[in-house]
């Protein structure tokens, strides 16, 4: 299975959702690096489950216990390696999927592409469950990142018809996103955060699920970062964006709506202040010809409405070849575009941070 991604920093994950662990092997992060080990559980407990009614009940710690590759705090530069434990599995919630498969989740082609002996309970190696570790790599690649003045912050731009308040994409408000990070909601207008829990609360009560639009904003970075043509800013980034279970769509800046509009409307003049260049709107999202222009750098990510809804749905049977009407089980995120925004950070983190390592700048 695909499990590994970037070039610099390379990041392998493994384990299964009701495995005994999961985890992941880290190669490429500087060597003497200190990390912050109480920031990186506080930014980990974001993505954590089991923490309100919008979310999945499954509850897990979520503690990385590290093997290799950090000394007294510090990254010894060998490749980190830590594992997280599983402890709250519902096994049998999944008995009767292993001959009805759920629709839209993996479990058909799953079984497809590796037989009927892929673990697919709990979403098995598909899950969003292997997020944690992203998150605590991506933990780790933010703090470096952050040490060099690069700050990156998510929220939820939509979910249903609920729009957050709208972020600039020159001057982006990344303390109120940040705080915004540690609500149950990540909504920077308090009102609208109140309404998406009311709406995905409604769903959840009637079996059903939503998804949502996560937008994320990367200040700091410095111009001239990434590649033309098929090693880009954009073209990485969504490699691995697209690794995280549920994203259907990526779109940079203005996105498909701004492809609408006119050049007129859509480009970002460029204004000259006291010897540094910048641009009067951010249309592009801080990146032209795949390479970083200076201006924040701006990206829009759609998750799918969970796939595991409790709503009696068709589905058919492998052992009596025939339609059943399948109910799902077990406990599912109603809205997985919630926990979702951590792992969109550590992503683009991880990214961000393999780009930086291209240009072989030292980090200590
Ligand atoms: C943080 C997170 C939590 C998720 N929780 C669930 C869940 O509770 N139930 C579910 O059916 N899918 C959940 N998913 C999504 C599935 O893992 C995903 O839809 C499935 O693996 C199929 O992959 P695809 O949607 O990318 O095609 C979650 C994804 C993430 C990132
Ligand atoms: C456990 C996590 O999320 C899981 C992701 C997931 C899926 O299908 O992706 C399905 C659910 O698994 P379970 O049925 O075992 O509760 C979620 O709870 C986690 O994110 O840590």
């Amino acid at each position: 299975m695909s499990s590994s991604f970037g070039k610099n920093l390379k990041i392998s994950v493994f384990g299964a959702s009701h495995g005994t662990t999961i985890g992941a092997v880290v190669d490429g992060l500087p060597c003497g690096f200190t990390i912050d080990e109480t920031a990186l559980l506080r930014f980990m407990k974001r993505r954590a489950p089991g923490q309100s009614l919008v979310t999945t009940q499954r509850k897990e710690a979520d503690q990385p216990h590290f093997l290799a590759g950090l000394v007294n705090g510090q990254l010894s530069g060998s490749p980190l390696s830590f594992y997280i434990e599983n402890t709250n599995q519902h096994s049998k919630d999944y008995n009767n999927l292993r001959d009805v498969p759920r629709p839209s989740h993996a479990d058909y082609t799953a079984r497809v592409r590796y037989g009927d002996a892929v673990d697919m309970r709990g979403g098995g190696h598909f899950s969003g469950r292997l997020t944690a570790p992203l998150c605590c790599a991506g933990g780790i690649a933010l703090q470096i990142l952050k040490a060099r003045g690069i700050e990156i912050a998510a929220h939820l731009r939509q979910i249903g018809a609920v729009k957050d308040k709208s972020i600039s994409f020159t001057e982006p408000a990344m303390a109120d996103l940040q705080k915004a990070g540690f609500e149950t909601v990540a909504m920077v207008s308090p009102q609208e955060r109140l309404r998406a829990i009311t709406y995905i609360d409604e769903l959840r009560q009637t079996g059903n699920s939503t998804g949502g639009i996560i937008e994320v904003f990367a200040t700091g970075l410095p111009a001239g970062l990434g590649n033309p043509n098929f090693d880009g800013i954009e073209n990485r980034l969504t490699t691995a964006l697209f690794g995280i279970p549920g994203v259907k769509g990526v779109a940079f800046g203005s996105g498909f709506e701004g492809c609408l509009s006119t050049g007129a409307e859509q480009n970002d003049p460029f204004l000259l202040e006291n010897g540094t260049v910048r641009t009067l709107n951010n249309n592009s999202g801080g990146i032209q010809g795949g390479i970083t222009n200076g201006m924040p750098l701006v990206l829009q990510v759609g998750m799918k409405p969970t796939a595991s809804i409790a709503a009696v749905q068709p589905s058919f049977s492998y052992e009596q070849q025939k339609n059943v009407e399948l109910q799902i089980k077990g406990r599912h995120d109603p809205c997985i575009a919630v926990r979702a925004v951590p792992v969109v950070e550590a992503v683009t983190a991880l990214v961000l941070l393999d780009f930086l390592l291209d240009h072989n700048i030292q980090f200590n």
